[in-house]
């Protein structure tokens, strides 16, 4: 597999096994990498009239002197502009040695129009925000709109955190080593690094193995096995029940779309669970959905022990307050009847807002050892009423912030936005990257909470289910483009679903 994300610390470590693996030492990576960066180059833009590379004073400025040898060595009119100068006896001393082009401070930094720029300033080791001459190298590639290729990432993102300490370069392609890092796929980092180029430079995938990676980009290689092909005897309810709770009268939509998403992703039955007072409403909306009074927790026993579905949608239009914390709690309780079994819970929208002033009572239910599985769907403002400890914890990520709130809530978080995190209490965490802003429309979201449901129904477990639902609606929406409204979200995931299931069934 190549989606693992490495953080820093850990391709420093890949880097140590590595060369202590042999044969290739330090070195032997930097010639790799920087032959990896000068080839793109040559490539993209072969009628560029001038490199200028900025090579910094660690081993990302190593690889900037390798690609100036190689460029300058293929004609290249190349000038090197250098931010220090690195420690003796260092793999980038020796790299800097190599080179026989004279570098020129840095601080006189300035080029032609039609030339580009290789940003070698700082990598993995950045450690802090750039400023003085680094800081207007920023300005001046910025300035001149010159195109900018970074090597391993953008000089100024955190490859941990996506973060932009002080300032960045914006590129148009970064160039990284043997796997992605955090910083690539989080915003506001993948913003700045254009179009990501993977590059073998020696790092086998038996290193990265020893790794123990637990973080990746989400995507079919992380759960496309279990994901559910129905097998040719299937009936509707071998094929999982969903029940999604509705608001009122006046705010039944949500619960629909969500119901549709759920119907969609192959759940073999789905059922509308309404107050009395909005069976009509509902009841005039709905087809092949079907439709079932739940006013109270005894009607929810009642369902669940005649129909025995596998999964709830609960949040959505649901309204906020007393009753649905009522519900959640008695969902997640173990008062169902026995022999019954729920696959997952998905707790979205006002299920997560109702519990704003007392999280721990949802948490302590969620931790009991007999809870129903629990996703939970918050976007940025939800994840801030239910862990405003973690949301204001200005060291930690948006993927570090997902992951302690999966291990708080005993629950999956799916952490939404733009740069969706998925974690698990488990430790594992998958950031999603393939997302558009056609997405960002009212009720999305109840459709996201839907399908993971409709997911979970189907017998996936919780990470895999809810990795899988958010690539697929973002696949969805990216595909659809513009125009989209929710109402289109159902039926634009069957092209997406078709392909997996091609895919699954070809693997088997
Ligand atoms: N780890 C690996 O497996 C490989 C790493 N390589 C390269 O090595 C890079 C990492 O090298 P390093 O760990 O030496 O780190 P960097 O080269 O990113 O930076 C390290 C140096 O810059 C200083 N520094 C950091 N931020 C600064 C700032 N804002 N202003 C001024 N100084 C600052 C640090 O104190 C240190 O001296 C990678 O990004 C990659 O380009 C490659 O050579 C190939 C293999
Ligand atoms: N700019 C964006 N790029 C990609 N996905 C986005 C973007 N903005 C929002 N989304 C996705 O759209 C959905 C919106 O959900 P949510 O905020 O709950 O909206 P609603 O409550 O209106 O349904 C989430 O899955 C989120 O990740
Ligand atoms: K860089």
């Amino acid at each position: 597999m190549s989606n693992e994300l490495l953080s820093p610390a850990q391709m420093s470590e890949a880097d140590q096994l590595t060369i202590a693996a042999g044969p290739l030492d330090g070195y032997g990576l930097m010639q790799r990498a920087g032959e990896a960066v000068a080839t793109k180059v040559l490539k993209r833009y072969p009628a560029a009239t001038h490199v200028h590379v900025l090579c910094g004073p660690g081993n990302n400025g190593g690889d900037g002197y390798v690609v100036a040898r190689i460029l300058a060595g293929c004609g290249v009119g190349t000038t090197i502009w250098a931010s220090g100068t690195p420690r003796p006896e260092t793999d980038a001393a020796l790299a800097a040695k190599q080179c026989p082009l004279k570098p020129r401070p840095l601080s006189g930094f300035d080029a032609e129009a039609g030339s580009i720029v290789v940003d070698a300033l700082y990598g993995a080791g950045l450690s802090k925000p750039l400023s003085g001459d680094d800081a207007k190298a920023v300005d001046t590639a910025s300035a001149l709109r010159l195109p900018v290729i970074a090597v391993d990432l953008p000089s100024g993102v955190s490859g941990a955190s996506g973060e932009i300490l002080g300032r960045a370069f914006r590129a148009d392609i970064t160039v990284t080593f043997a796997r992605k890092k955090p910083g690539h796929l989080l915003l506001p980092g993948r913003e700045r690094c254009g179009e990501i180029v993977l590059a073998d430079i020696g790092i086998g995938d038996g290193i990265v193995a020893q790794l123990a990676v637990s973080t990746f980009e989400n995507g079919p290689d992380l759960w496309l096995r279990q994901f559910p092909v129905p097998a040719v005897d299937a009936h509707k309810y071998k094929r999982g029940h969903v029940g999604v709770f509705s608001g009122g009268p006046s705010a039944t939509g949500a619960a629909r779309l969500s119901a549709l998403a759920a119907a969609r992703s192959g759940a073999g039955a789905v059922t509308v669970l309404s107050p009395a007072n909005a069976m009509q409403v509902n009841a005039a909306h709905l087809t092949s959905i079907m439709l079932r009074k739940a006013d109270d927790s005894v009607d929810i026993d009642e369902f669940i022990g005649e129909r025995r579905p596998s999964a709830f949608v609960l949040g959505p239009g649901f309204g906020v307050g007393e009753r649905t914390r009522k519900f959640a709690l008695a969902l997640l309780s173990s008062a169902l009847p026995r022999d019954t079994r729920i696959d997952g819970l998905v707790f979205d929208a006002d299920a997560i807002t109702s519990f704003r002033e007392a999280p721990d009572v949802l948490f302590e239910a969620s931790r009991r050892s007999d809870a129903s599985a629990l996703v939970m769907t918050p976007h940025d403002g939800e994840f801030a009423r239910l862990f405003p400890g973690i949301a204001g914890d200005i060291a930690a990520s948006k993927l570090d912030k997902a992951r302690l709130a999966a291990v708080r809530a005993n629950a999956v978080i799916v952490y939404k936005g733009a740069d969706t995190v998925i974690a698990s209490p488990d430790g594992r965490a998958a950031i999603n990257a393939n997302g558009a802003p056609w997405l960002a429309t009212a009720g999305s979201g109840d459709v996201l909470s839907g399908l993971t449901a409709g997911l979970l129904a189907q017998g996936m477990p919780a990470f895999e289910a809810a990795c899988a639902a958010v690539w697929i609606h973002t696949e969805a929406g990216s595909l659809f483009g513009p125009g989209l409204i929710a109402e289109d979200l159902p039926l634009a995931l069957v092209p997406v679903l078709r392909d997996l299931v091609e895919a699954r069934t070809a693997a088997r």
